[in-house]
């Protein structure tokens, strides 16, 4: 069995931290698509500390639960050991929970070196790419000259290498691109020597395995729907596939095996790099959005657009990938907002429509909203439903009827225990 937690916005929801409350509760915890462009943040031990993790499994640091990182990811072996040193400082054996897909193909250096060509290219219609090589790493994995995990186990490995670094070279030139690598190949070759020695495994064969032994997976999605190679705002979209299809090709599961598909949504909404938002604001609301919610990349640092609930995508993302239960998150956020407003369909070329549209770069979209009683009031310590305010109740309320599905839980804070269930 698989339940499923996913973002159904454009990334950021807080998906490390749901992952991080619900862990305990499976065995397994894997991550199905993306790659070190993620950012989940969570706050561990005694003292809270903030973690970022970008490729390791958010449930790497409860005791006894298995994380895999599945063959849908894109892994770069240098941000890997750092992270591997960060968790490990924590007391935690990556050599006993932490399992890697042998089909996981492989980021390069000369995979960043294209990514930052490619968007400097594109200029100003750029995708405000993370520029952690996500996107060529894919190229080379569907146009079938990609190296895997497993490859890094066989004598020909550094021959492959050098014969696809040397690809990447003639499109660097194309691009007339030069940027010395020397320093992250070092990097890079010092950090495979660490990744030969973790578990890797046949990912298929490990997760089925383990669920005809009755195991639990919680399967661990990074980006949002909105961002989806597929049906997210092409061509300002991540490489992979975000949504629930990703869980069965990025780990090897059947779509049946798939019981709970966990939706992530804040309570507002964010978005970071380039392409449509259509309730972004840019006024000092959305700055105190921004202000208050800290809304800045947990890679980059960048700064998130920030702007009201949207409620059209989030039909859509619940209808894409099947969400059966939804949690919303930083709720606590908009406490200080006296009036919140909704974003229930848009309107394009005069017309209302309640369907998010083939493109949304082209045509103007324009928002309808409507307008909802804030509760502004410190939400933050409430631990059961009846002790939250009763407007934003209301709020959930509206959101569950326009959406045709249940909001379960709503986060009130960053830490672990801010959760309270519907
Ligand atoms: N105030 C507040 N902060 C929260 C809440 N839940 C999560 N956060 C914080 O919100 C931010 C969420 O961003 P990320 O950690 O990048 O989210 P993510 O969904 O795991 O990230 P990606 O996979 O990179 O899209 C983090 O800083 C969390 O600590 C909440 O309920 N309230
Ligand atoms: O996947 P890349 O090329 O790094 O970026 C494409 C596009 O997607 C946004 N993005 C990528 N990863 C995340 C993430 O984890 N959270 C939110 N947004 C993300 C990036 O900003 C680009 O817009
Ligand atoms: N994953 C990132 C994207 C970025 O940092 O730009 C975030 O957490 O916002
Ligand atoms: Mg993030």
């Amino acid at each position: 069995m698989v339940d499923v937690i996913l973002g159904l916005q454009w990334g950021d929801e807080g998906k490390g931290k749901i992952v991080d409350y619900f862990a305990s509760q499976y065995d397994i915890v894997a991550r199905f698509q993306g790659g070190p462009n993620a950012g989940h943040t969570l706050y561990v031990g005694p003292s809270k500390q903030k973690i970022v993790l970008h490729q390791i499994p958010s449930g790497v640091f409860h005791q006894g639960a298995i994380n895999l990182i599945g063959n849908g990811v894109v892994l770069d072996p240098v941000t890997l050991s750092k992270e591997c040193a960060t968790v490990s400082g924590f007391g935690v054996d990556l050599r006993k929970n932490l399992f890697i897909s042998e089909r996981t193909h492989l980021i390069l250096p000369t995979h960043r070196a294209l990514d930052k060509a490619a968007e400097l290219q594109k200029g100003e219609a750029k995708i405000g790419s993370t520029l952690k090589g996500i996107g060529p790493a894919y190229m080379d994995k569907t146009g079938r000259n990609g190296l895997r995990v497993g490859d890094l186990l066989h004598k020909s490995f550094t021959t492959s290498y050098i014969k696809l670094r040397l690809k990447h070279q003639k499109l660097l030139d194309t691009y007339h691109f030069n940027e010395d690598i020397t320093a992250w190949e070092e990097e890079f070759f010092e950090a495979i020597e660490l990744l030969r020695g973790l578990n890797i495994v046949n990912g298929e064969y490990f997760i089925n395995e383990q669920m005809a032994r009755g195991k639990k997976v919680l399967a661990e999605g990074a980006q949002g729907s909105m961002l989806d190679i597929d049906f997210g705002t092409f061509p300002f979209v991540t490489s992979s596939s975000t949504t629930s299809a990703g869980v069965c090709s990025g780990l090897g599961v059947a779509p049946q095996r798939i019981r709970e598909v966990i939706g992530v949504s804040k309570a507002y909404c964010t978005r970071v790099g380039s392409g449509p938002f259509p309730t972004e604001l840019h006024d000092e609301t959305g700055e105190e959005l921004r202000r208050i919610g800290s809304e800045f990349g947990a890679t980059t640092g960048r700064p998130r657009r920030c702007g009201w609930m949207d409620l059209v995508a989030l039909r859509y993302a619940c209808m894409i990938n099947g969400v059966t239960q939804v949690v919303m998150t930083k709720a606590d956020v908009l406490d200080a907002f006296p009036t919140l407003q909704v974003c229930t369909a848009y309107k394009i070329d005069n017309a209302a429509t309640d369907k998010v549209p083939f493109q949304m770069t082209r045509v103007p979209v324009e928002p309808v909203y409507q307008s909802i009683r804030g509760w502004n009031t410190d939400s933050t310590a409430c631990t059961t439903a009846d002790s939250l305010p009763e407007e934003m109740r209301s709020y959930i309320g509206f959101i569950n009827e326009q959406l045709g599905t249940p909001v379960k839980y709503v986060s009130n804070g960053p830490g672990r225990e801010q959760i309270v269930h519907l």
